[in-house]
């Protein structure tokens, strides 16, 4: 069996749909298809989480009554028997009409898994329509997680358990990226930009044949088209590169969804859904490593650097205290480095984490930061790499290791 995932910008409109419901016939007809919440909609379910929760009832009704016509406007377009989309927003109407004693996270999880529910239930529908043998399942009942709500953590032997009992038949199956279940029936949600990681656990469960991610690019690039012009598709990368790439920021695959499909040998191709005919790029077991330079870019970074308070050096005490502070904030770091008496992060600048964690490390040590700056990474770089990105740039910091140089920078306009 074949996984495919099409991410939110391939089904944003009726046409999208149309467009993935050719390319599942022409390419994929025994695939398991995994797919995201249409267009920005996890944003716009974020947006009513946040007005649920601070119990802003006018807010709510605008922003469900968004969500729901934007996803009747798409309906509109299409033929189908839409039935269950229509029983999701009751749903949701429902669950927003009371208000709720639940953590935060686990309201988000509630809420914004709904987005992947809704658009899979539209696809669905059309593919069954258009004469496909189509199954609809819900990824709730397959993906086994802890209750680590917005980050769920999966339960692979439950999970695999699941997935082989479930998934047979030849018909087109058709289900959730980004969302999982708890052991006692709770819905989490495993991380944004997840559904990329769902199809390689599908995959892996199923021992599929390959995956491939229909993306709005050719394929992986040797940086973001949206950052840089002379862009280069790299049409075979290995798994090691792609994980490197991945976890460094390029946010064309999520980092998670490689480790998987790298343990059962299973190819990951990425290829346009604009030029489904292109053959993009295959991840796999190839020889050798990247010959080209990458580039990755990530704005809105602080440097924050910790000092002990007590004259005490950068040991293992104090960055055990440091490292579970940053755990129980939730804010992952991008690059750290440290000297004797100082240690440096640079993180996303997210306002709603990194305030209320800055003022958990004042408690222990005299903090500075410095924000609005970038981290440029290059994966096999050399002198001129270097000296093209830091044009017009004051470089903060470096480190550099046999095939990968970090640099934090910020813009001189
Ligand atoms: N190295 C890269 N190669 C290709 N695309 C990249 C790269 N780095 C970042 N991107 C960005 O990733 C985007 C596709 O990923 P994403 O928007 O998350 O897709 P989806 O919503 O389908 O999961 C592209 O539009 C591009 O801007
Ligand atoms: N819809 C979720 C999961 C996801 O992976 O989306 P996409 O495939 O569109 O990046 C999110 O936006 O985070």
């Amino acid at each position: 069996m074949k996984v495919f995932k099409f991410g939110g910008a391939s089904v944003k409109d009726a046409a999208g749909v149309r467009n993935l419901a050719k390319i599942v016939r022409t390419q994929g007809q025994t695939a398991m298809v995994v797919i995201s919440a249409m267009g920005k909609t996890t944003n716009a379910l974020e947006d009513l989480v946040r007005a649920y929760t601070h119990h802003r009832t006018n807010e709510v009704q605008k922003h469900f009554g968004l969500i729901r016509s934007y996803h009747n406007s798409v309906l509109s377009e299409l033929s189908g028997d839409f039935s269950r989309v229509h029983q999701t927003f009751a749903q949701l109407e429902a669950y927003l009409s009371k208000p709720s004693t639940a953590a935060h996270d686990d309201i988000y999880d509630q809420i914004v898994s709904l987005g992947e529910v809704l658009s899979t239930q539209i696809v669905a529908a059309y593919l069954a329509q258009t004469g496909l043998p189509t199954e609809w399942l819900d990824a709730r009942q397959l993906i086994r997680t802890d209750t680590n709500f917005r980050e769920g953590q999966v339960d692979w032997n439950e999970t695999n358990r699941r997935i082989y009992q479930v998934v047979t038949g030849k018909s087109i199956k058709v289900t959730q990226g980004f969302i999982g279940q708890t052991p006692d029936g709770r819905t989490t949600t495993l991380g944004r930009e997840g559904s990329d990681y769902s199809a390689a656990i599908f995959a892996y469960c199923l021992n599929a044949e390959s995956v491939t991610i229909w993306k709005d690019v050719p394929g992986v690039l040797n940086a973001d088209p949206k950052w840089f012009d002379d862009t280069v598709l790299l049409d075979k990368l290995t798994y090691q590169d792609a994980i490197e790439l991945a976890y460094y920021g390029a946010t064309v695959i999520h980092p998670k969804t490689i480790k998987p499909l790298q343990n059962k040998s299973i190819p990951l191709y990425v290829r346009s859904f604009l030029k489904p005919d292109a053959p993009g790029t295959v991840i796999g077991n190839s020889e050798g490593h990247l010959q080209t330079p990458s580039f990755i870019f990530k704005i809105k970074q602080v440097l924050i650097s910790l000092h002990p308070n007590d004259f005490s050096f950068i040991a293992e005490d104090n960055l055990s205290r440091i490292f579970g502070r940053f755990a129980q904030a939730g804010v992952k770091i991008n690059l750290m480095q440290n000297t004797a008496i100082s240690f440096s992060v640079v993180v996303d600048n997210n306002p709603d984490r990194v305030p209320a964690l800055l003022a958990q490390l004042k408690q222990d040590f005299r903090v500075s930061y410095n924000d609005g700056l970038e981290l440029i990474t290059i994966r096999y770089y050399n002198q001129n790499t270097i000296d093209r990105v830091l044009i017009h740039k004051k470089l903060l910091l470096e480190q550099k290791s046999r095939y990968t140089v970090q640099l934090v920078v910020k813009d001189l306009g």
